[in-house]
């Protein structure tokens, strides 16, 4: 079993053959009122044109779950481009090729070869390898973004590229942070994140490049993240079952604004597919629900009474933790284009118990610990 493969696609596997109640052999999880399916359904049924898309940084945790999903919507469409090897039972991963995104002439070749229209940028450094290496985030944050951008003139793109909440600083409203505020941002990544955005806008207005551009929380799948400050709360849920403990680097109160993947992939597509005349700006803040670690292990207990969680404080992570929104204010993106996520914690905690479980009975402990 790989160490990437994403959530999103298992979960609709899942759910298709057998319904939430019975993934797990050894507890029984009520059924969600959800269909995972539903939404990218209706979304391929009214925009029939197959998209034939590019994705960056594709073996990253967010990047083989949407190929799946628009595998699921319209066939082999999706060019996954990445730096490292593909995992050798990695099954879902159809179309692969090597590409550096510091490679713009590369970048182009790929675009022209599989005749791309959209290209979706998910290399990146996240924030906490982001502050352990500032030039290489510069390197891959920035000058990837000039050059995914200016392929996207060249060749008439829909380019999308994912922001974040640590786009935001501690100069920010951290409640219900709205899409236009202050942005000053303490982290590397954060900075990129920034940077991102305006020149997206900027070749938007100037060049009438099709930029889109949503600012994620912390995201949560039962994938492998990338190094991120969100990251506990995939961790949280490996250490539940196989250990029944988790030690948690952030404090218990510190509350942060997190989407499940599931929501993540959806508004993707969705945001992707809005006809641009519905659009009163590039960048949409998108979100799920804000939890603290003390209440996301309260969760857990409910399915695994004797789970318990310990605190070590990593005071790098808690400085970029404390510098972020605790809620975000997505109420643009549900006026715009109709956004609106399904899953709450409750649901989220559900299905990510579930599926990991699943897995972990398939796997040698060695693996298990090997995920995370
Ligand atoms: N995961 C989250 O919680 C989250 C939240 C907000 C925003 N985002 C954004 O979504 C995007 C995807 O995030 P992710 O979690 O999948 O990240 P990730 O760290 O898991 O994956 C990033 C991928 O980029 C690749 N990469 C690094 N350098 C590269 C280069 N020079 N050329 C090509 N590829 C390179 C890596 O090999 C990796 O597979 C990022 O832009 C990130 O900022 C993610
Ligand atoms: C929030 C998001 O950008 C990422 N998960 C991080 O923590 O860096």
């Amino acid at each position: 079993m790989s160490t990437r493969t994403p959530s999103t696609v298992r979960l609709l596997v899942t759910v298709q053959k057998t319904g939430l109640g019975a993934v797990s052999s050894h507890r029984s999880y009520s059924p969600l009122p959800i269909d995972p399916l539903a939404r990218f359904r209706s979304i391929a049924d009214a925009t029939p044109t197959k998209p034939r898309v590019l994705i960056t940084g594709s073996l990253g945790q967010l990047g083989r779950g949407l190929n799946t999903v628009y595998k699921y919507m319209y066939g082999d469409v999706v060019t996954m481009t990445d730096i490292v090897k593909v995992p050798t039972d990695a099954a879902d991963v159809s179309s692969y090729q090597y590409l550096d995104v510091l490679s713009q002439g590369a970048m182009e070749e790929a675009v022209v070869n599989n005749r791309i229209d959209t290209l979706i940028h998910f290399s990146a450094l996240l924030s906490a390898v982001g502050e352990q290496n500032v030039p290489l985030a510069i390197q891959v944050n920035c000058r990837g973004v000039e050059n995914v951008l200016e392929v996207a003139k060249k060749h008439r793109l829909r380019v999308f590229i994912p922001s974040t909440i640590g786009a935001f600083g501690p100069s920010t409203p951290r409640d219900s942070t709205p899409d236009c505020t202050v942005q000053e941002p303490t982290t590397i990544y954060g900075v990129s994140k920034i940077y991102a955005e305006r020149l997206g806008e900027y070749y938007h207005s100037k060049f009438g490049v099709d930029f889109r551009c949503l600012r994620f929380p912390g995201i949560i799948s039962a994938t492998k993240p990338g190094g991120g400050t969100t990251d506990y709360a995939i961790k949280i849920f490996y250490d539940a079952l196989q250990y029944g403990k988790h030690v948690c680097y952030l404090r218990p109160d510190t509350k942060l604004p997190m989407m499940y993947d599931t929501d993540c992939m959806s508004s993707v597509v969705q945001f992707l597919t809005a006809p641009p005349n519905l659009l009163h700006r590039r960048t949409y803040n998108v979100t799920g629900f804000s939890f603290t670690p003390e209440e996301i292990a309260t969760s857990i207990q409910k399915i695994l009474p004797n789970f318990k969680i310990e605190y070590n404080i990593c005071p790098i992570r808690q400085a970029i933790a404390d510098s972020w929104p605790r809620s975000l204010d997505d109420s643009g993106a549900a006026r715009d284009w109709g956004w609106k996520a399904e899953y709450g914690l409750e649901e989220t905690v559900q299905v990510m118990l579930a599926l990991i479980e699943r897995d972990m009975a398939k796997l040698a402990p060695e693996e298990v610990t090997a995920q995370i």
